[in-house]
């Protein structure tokens, strides 16, 4: 898939109302919810997550970030937080995607794919097959005693990014340690569709909104 004429941002890791307001105000296309995960700086109660789904307005797309796996605890999930759009942060099985599009038919699916070597590419492919809706591409490690699955901090090999991006049928966001200061070489080097950030914009865990309009002002 092609990439847009400006790249698209979420930005993730919302922890306040008052962040969603300020990632609004100054261009996010969505915003990320972490729900309950093995690991990672950026979880949120269900009930900060669905109060946030309530205030965003059309058409900014809310995500949830699910580490759920099974079809019945992602849709329990997604019931009490109300997202447009369900991340799936782990991977999940190939009934899956048929099942939450046939429960849940205008939420879109969004497969995390965790990128670390050419392998991860006929996962992605899978994933589309089976029915994500689109990929998003991170840095995590899911074969860690205590799963690894984002908000790592850490950017991957972009170079099999690039190549899941240029086979995917359906749009790719990339994710995993961008900045203002890399943002520039990953479009680049990439060319995805969406790019999805949660450090790079933070300082001491707080949306930071000087350097939120720096990254913003780098995208193209
Ligand atoms: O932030 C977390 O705690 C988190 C935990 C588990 C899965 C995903 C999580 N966040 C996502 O990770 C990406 C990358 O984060 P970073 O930019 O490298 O800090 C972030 O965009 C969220 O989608």
């Amino acid at each position: 898939m092609q990439s847009p004429f400006r790249t698209r941002v979420k930005i993730c890791c919302i922890s306040s109302i008052a962040e969603a307001q300020t990632a609004i105000r100054l261009g996010a296309d969505a915003l990320g919810l972490v729900g309950r995960m093995p690991s990672g700086p950026g979880v949120v109660s269900d009930d900060l997550a669905a109060q946030v789904v309530q205030v965003t307005p059309p058409p900014i797309a809310t995500f949830m970030l699910t580490s759920e796996t099974t079809v019945d605890g992602i849709l329990a999930h997604q019931r009490r937080v109300g997202a447009n759009t369900i991340q799936l942060v782990d991977a999940v099985s190939a009934g899956t995607y048929t099942q939450l599009k046939a429960a849940l038919p205008s939420v879109k699916l969004v497969q995390v794919i965790h990128v670390i070597d050419e392998r991860n590419i006929d996962e992605a492919l899978l994933a589309v097959q089976l029915g994500a809706d689109t990929l998003l591409l991170d840095s995590g490690n899911p074969n860690l005693a205590v799963k690894e699955l984002g908000g790592t901090g850490r950017i991957h090999n972009w170079q099999v990014s690039r190549q899941i991006v240029e086979q995917s049928p359906v749009p790719v966001f990339l994710a995993g340690g961008l900045n203002s200061n890399n943002v520039r070489e990953a479009i680049d080097s990439v060319g995805p569709f969406g790019l999805d950030i949660c450090s790079g914009v933070r300082t001491n865990g707080q949306l930071d909104t000087q350097k939120l309009e720096a990254f913003m002002r780098l995208l193209s």
